[in-house]
């Protein structure tokens, strides 16, 4: 049945809904899964409630999709970019038309609060718009050779393209992933994480009604075995993976094995440097956006804020104030600011990590624990106080690993140069991000720091025309900006003689 899953969203609330739509989509379906295989519950993370049953794909049902996107993308591949855009910004049009409803969706699958899942949707259409803008101008070179010859490049396809989403955006992963493939003329085959199955089938739909070929973007469900089996399928050319650098390795030694670009966006443990000279309320307001999205589960977090001693006390007075602050609750109600992390063992690593750093001698200055909102309905809901943690060294487990969740390490510093060496001393590298009023300093310190971005006086904004990837484990290739274009196509040099052949034989 055609958005079967949004039609149930009309009245629903927090608590109240239960899904029994088939979650695989190919040859332009939902599909069910296959008899006899078992089912794994999908929680709400809100509520602790079922929400619905996902059923792994086993290697006939990734054959079936691979198969059916094959087909499809025979056909997309032919058309021209300017065909292909119509077709996008079609898509693009239905999901703004939809955005509360894919919102809703979002936030009882995910946990997030709905203000920030209409945001993330809201990207989700300008991506769209974006990528069909750049399918309509892809061109080649034309190349003047000696004697008349000539070279001209073409920006070719791949072919049916992998995407492997993490949970933490699961919408906006799928379209930022599906959108630049589609836009070169590749098909995708997408498997959302297994805790977070429902919306990228709805995006599946949505391609369909927009008038793209059947079996174009199939859905695949299932965890590290259905992910195994994509990336090692043959007919498979390309895979493009979000999630934990220990899974990113595992993709990429298996699409090595068949000589297959990858593209990976993996974890981080990024800086964020606030000098002296910063405006205040700018920094503590950039350093609760760089630390509590999402319930802090989110990739390019600056959970490491580092702090020039003399402004340590104003700065954390402010920025506990502004904690404690943040309404938890309802992801629902459009009053609440931060929600549910995502599952009950997620809830536990975090508070889990709190209590590890008071151990090794952090000072809990505000959360870190678990919250059980006064609704009754929340109540096994995965909820916990947001947290800030001072007393913070480089060698605490909290500021060297990814928590993952609602955790910020605040560390003091009192050099440029020094914080620049501590700030850097991790294996990740995705992003980073500095406040200051100088404008010398601002680009020094972006410069030598070893992060895929840096944001100055802000922090965690990603416009879709901004390449995002990451340095060092933090993984490769980017994804949004036309960049990204260069990691879902291929170049065919043809070079053309108008003369003789000389020959040397
Ligand atoms: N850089 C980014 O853009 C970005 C964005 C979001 C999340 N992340 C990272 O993702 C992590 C959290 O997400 P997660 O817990 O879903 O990560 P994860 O690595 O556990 O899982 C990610 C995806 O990989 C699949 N998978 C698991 N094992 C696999 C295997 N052997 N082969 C193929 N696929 C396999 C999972 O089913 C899931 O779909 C964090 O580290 C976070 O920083 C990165
Ligand atoms: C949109 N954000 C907030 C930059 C998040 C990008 C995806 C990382 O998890």
């Amino acid at each position: 049945m055609a958005h079967s899953s949004l039609f149930a969203m009309g009245a629903a609330s927090t608590g109240s809904l239960l899904l029994s739509d088939n979650l695989n989509f190919w040859d332009g379906e939902r599909v069910a899964p296959r008899p006899g295989a078992t089912a794994e519950p999908v929680y709400e993370p809100a509520t602790g409630r079922v929400l619905c049953q996902l059923t792994p794909c086993g290697s006939d049902e990734v054959d079936l999709a691979i198969q059916s996107a094959r087909g499809a993308y025979v056909q997309w591949s032919k058309m021209a970019g300017m065909e292909r855009a119509r077709v996008m910004l079609e898509a693009a049009r239905i999901i703004r038309e939809r955005r509360e409803k894919i919102a809703k969706l979002e936030v009882i699958n995910n946990g997030k609060s709905i203000t920030e899942a209409l945001a993330d949707i809201d990207g989700c259409c300008q991506c769209m718009e974006y990528y069909a803008g750049l399918a309509s101008t892809m061109a080649g070179q034309h190349i003047q050779l000696p004697g008349g010859a000539f070279a001209y490049t073409r920006r070719e396809p791949l072919g049916v393209c992998v995407g492997i989403g993490a949970w933490n955006y699961p919408f906006q992963i799928a379209v930022v992933k599906s959108a630049p493939a589609l836009a070169c003329g590749n098909a995708m085959v997408f498997k959302p994480s297994p805790m977070t199955p429902v919306t990228a089938v709805v995006l599946a739909e949505i391609y369909q009604e927009a008038g793209v070929p059947r079996g174009l973007f199939c859905v695949v469900q299932g965890g590290a075995q259905t992910g195994t089996l994509l990336c090692q399928h043959p007919e498979v050319a390309k895979v493009s993976f979000t999630g934990s650098v220990p899974t990113g390795k595992k993709v990429m030694e298996m699409s090595a094995r068949g000589v297959k670009p990858v593209t990976l966006e993996l974890g981080g443990k990024s800086p964020l440097i606030i000098f002296n000279d910063c405006e205040l309320d700018n920094a503590v307001k950039g350093a609760l956006m760089a630390n509590f999205l999402t319930q802090g589960q989110v990739c390019c977090n600056g959970t490491r804020v580092f702090v020039q001693r003399d402004i340590m006390t104003q700065f954390l007075e402010k920025v506990v104030s502004r904690t404690k602050a943040i309404a938890v609750g309802d992801p629902l109600l459009d009053q609440t600011r931060m929600g549910a992390l995502i599952s009950k063992p997620q809830l536990e690593k975090v508070l889990a990590f709190v209590k590890q750093a008071k151990e090794q001698g952090a000072e809990v200055l505000c959360g870190g624990e678990p919250l059980v909102p006064a609704d009754p309905k929340l109540k096994e809901g995965y909820f916990m106080s947001p947290c800030v943690l001072d007393n913070c060294r480089d060698d605490m487990t909290c500021v060297k690993e990814e928590i993952f969740g609602p955790v910020m390490s605040v560390l003091p510093f009192d050099t440029e140069e020094e914080v620049l060496r501590r700030a850097n001393n991790t294996t990740f590298g995705l992003a980073s991000g500095v406040f200051t009023r100088d404008i010398s300093r601002a680009h020094r310190v972006a410069e030598k720091l070893e992060a895929g971005t840096c944001y100055i006086n802000n922090y965690n904004i990603s416009p879709v025309e901004v390449p995002f990837g990451g340095y060092k484990m933090s993984g490769f290739g980017r994804e949004n900006g036309q960049v990204a274009i260069e990691y879902y196509s291929q170049l065919k040099t043809v070079v053309v003689e108008m003369g003789d052949v000389e020959s040397l034989f």
